[in-house]
């Protein structure tokens, strides 16, 4: 199937392959079928139509060398002897060239339209909520974050003013369960410290809705971004709005003392919420980097066509295929491992167990205490695995010590991978991948001193920005491997980027005007 496919690519392919297999084996029905269906498939498409004539002239040839293929890996060497795969031009680029500007739509043209300044904004608001992400760390790292005992969106705003208003709001602290079994001790200037960390986290909060709320709607009003873009700006203001709710929601599982009985804990928020609060956040700041980096990268394409079809080509490279897959797998689990972190953090589990590599004086911690009945609350126990995965501070630490190690190895495999396969990755892509693997390596390194010296502010807030930077890099990977949009690709390859750029060239005329024209011609 590979090999045919190429040699539905390339007809001097085709031609030097049948010199290599000069056996005249019998023509397979299936084979042959097989080729007329691709024929059929690409014909249809209109953007994918080859000639199939040299094929079916030598249809004898192509099904033996098709079986002939498979028996001495002959699909492996042509796809992966560099200097073949080079010439080999991709269908898609041959079709291209031929398919009918008549493609080109208005409605193709407007969905990449979106300005750099949409791109340069989304990037630098994902920036806002990487530093939200660290304050909010820092906020639990320091215990202030249950020191402001009520929501209110509008009028919390304004942090007390005055003596009077200072004591009140220390008075309601005071009801709350946290002062009452930990900080009783607390004055009033200490009060000021934890109460200043949360209501700056809640402000940024707040002036991350604004910023990204009040230009989304004007990006999308003055068609500055595109209908395509609008609607994951739709999508990512949905996710602020409840990222705002998740965060009460949290901080409620800490001063409700009914909920902390149900939970046999102390006053701390619960591990689900505050995990639940930072995937929200991880989700927002993924999205909108995501975005980001995509417009930033059709509009790059657009402005260098001939570029950007070279591009194409080698991202049309069967042997990326793979690896765009491994790339969306490694962010997954790069997440992953992230999320567990915070439920080790949410369990403060970190302060247990502060040796590496072993747990203690063995490498595991023994079975009885990983499985906890007492972690059970069904009287079968039928739930006591997934609490104790869940709820067990060992075994919460154990499953986080897991998933770091295997991202460490999943992110070195992927690394030799990527060195192997270097040839066929982009160059930028071979950079991330390097990038990945620099960063991994200080993660984990950064995650075993939290760990050795029982989890200083300092080295755990680093700890936690250092999970968004590997994020950023797994972004940026899977992003970069990423195959183009339908729209894009068509309007690259069928030369209207091209004509647009010399008629912007000459007319010095907007490129959005010019591409309407163009487009509605
Ligand atoms: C790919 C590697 C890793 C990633 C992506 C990662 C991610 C994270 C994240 C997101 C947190 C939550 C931080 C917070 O919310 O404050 C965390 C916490 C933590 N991680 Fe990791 N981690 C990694 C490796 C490790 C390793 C190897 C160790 C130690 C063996 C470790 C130990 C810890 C500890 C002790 C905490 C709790 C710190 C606290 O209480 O603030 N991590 N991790």
């Amino acid at each position: 199937m590979l090999l045919l496919k190429t040699l539905l690519r390339d007809p001097n392919a085709l031609t030097a392959s049948s010199k290599v297999f000069s056996k005249n084996v019998t023509f397979d029905k299936k084979c042959m079928n097989l080729a007329i269906n691709i024929s059929n498939r690409t014909k249809s498409n209109n953007v994918r139509h080859y000639s199939m004539s040299p094929l079916l002239r030598s249809a004898k040839k192509p099904c033996s060398i098709l079986k002939q293929a498979k028996a001495t890996n002959l699909t492996k060497s042509l796809f992966f002897q560099s200097r073949k795969f080079s010439s080999f031009r991709p269908l898609f680029n041959e079709s291209a060239a031929s398919a009918s500007k008549s493609t080109v739509t208005p409605d193709m043209v407007n969905s990449v339209k979106t300005s750099n300044s949409v791109a340069y904004w989304l990037i630098g608001t994902s920036g806002l909520v990487f530093g939200i992400v660290v304050l909010g760390g820092l906020t639990r790292l320091t215990e202030s974050g249950l020191s402001i005992t009520e929501w209110k969106p509008v009028t919390g705003s304004l942090p007390p003013i005055g003596q009077k208003e200072w004591e009140e709001e220390f008075i309601k602290y005071q009801s709350s369960p946290e002062f009452q079994q930990l900080n009783s001790h607390i004055n009033l200037d200490e009060f000021k410290f934890i109460f200043f960390m949360e209501w700056i986290h809640r402000l940024w909060g707040r002036a991350i809705g604004v910023v990204f709320i009040a230009p989304a709607i004007y990006f999308a009003v003055t068609k500055r971004s595109s209908p395509h873009v609008n609607k994951r700006l739709l999508g990512l203001t949905s996710l602020l709005g409840l990222q705002g709710f998740l965060g009460w929601w949290m901080v409620k599982s800490g001063l409700d003392q009914e909920q902390l009985d149900a939970r046999k804990s102390k006053p701390t928020v619960s591990q689900y919420r505050l995990t639940t609060h930072l995937g929200a956040a991880f989700f927002l700041y993924m999205g909108m980097l995501w975005t980001g980096l995509d417009i930033l990268k059709e509009n790059k394409w657009m402005k260098n066509p001939d570029q950007a079809a070279k591009l194409f080509q080698k991202l049309d490279n069967p042997a990326l295929g793979p690896m765009r897959k491994i790339a969306l797998t490694l962010l997954a689990f790069c997440f992953v491992t992230a999320m567990s972190g915070g439920m080790v953090a949410g369990l403060d589990a970190g302060m247990i167990y502060n040796t590496w590599p072993k747990m203690g004086n063995t490498w595991f911690p023994s079975g009885r205490e990983l499985m906890d009945p007492n972690f059970a609350r069904r009287e079968d126990k039928k739930d006591m695995w997934w609490r104790n995965l869940l709820e067990n501070p060992t075994t919460v630490q154990l499953v986080h010590r897991t998933f770091a190690t295997a991202a460490f190895f999943g992110v070195f495999a992927v690394h030799m991978y990527a060195l192997k396969k270097k040839l066929a990755l982009p160059r930028n892509a071979q950079m991330s991948v390097h990038a990945l693997m620099g960063i991994v390596t200080l993660q984990v390194t950064l995650g075993i001193f939290t760990i050795l010296l029982v989890v200083p502010t300092p080295l755990a807030s680093t700890h936690q920005a250092g999970s968004l930077t590997l994020v950023t890099a797994a972004v940026v990977f899977a992003n970069q491997v990423r195959r183009p949009r339908g729209n894009v690709r068509t309007l690259i390859n069928s030369g209207f980027a091209q004509q647009l750029l010399k008629k912007t060239a000459n007319s010095g005329s907007k490129i959005m005007t010019e591409a309407s024209k163009l487009a509605s011609k």
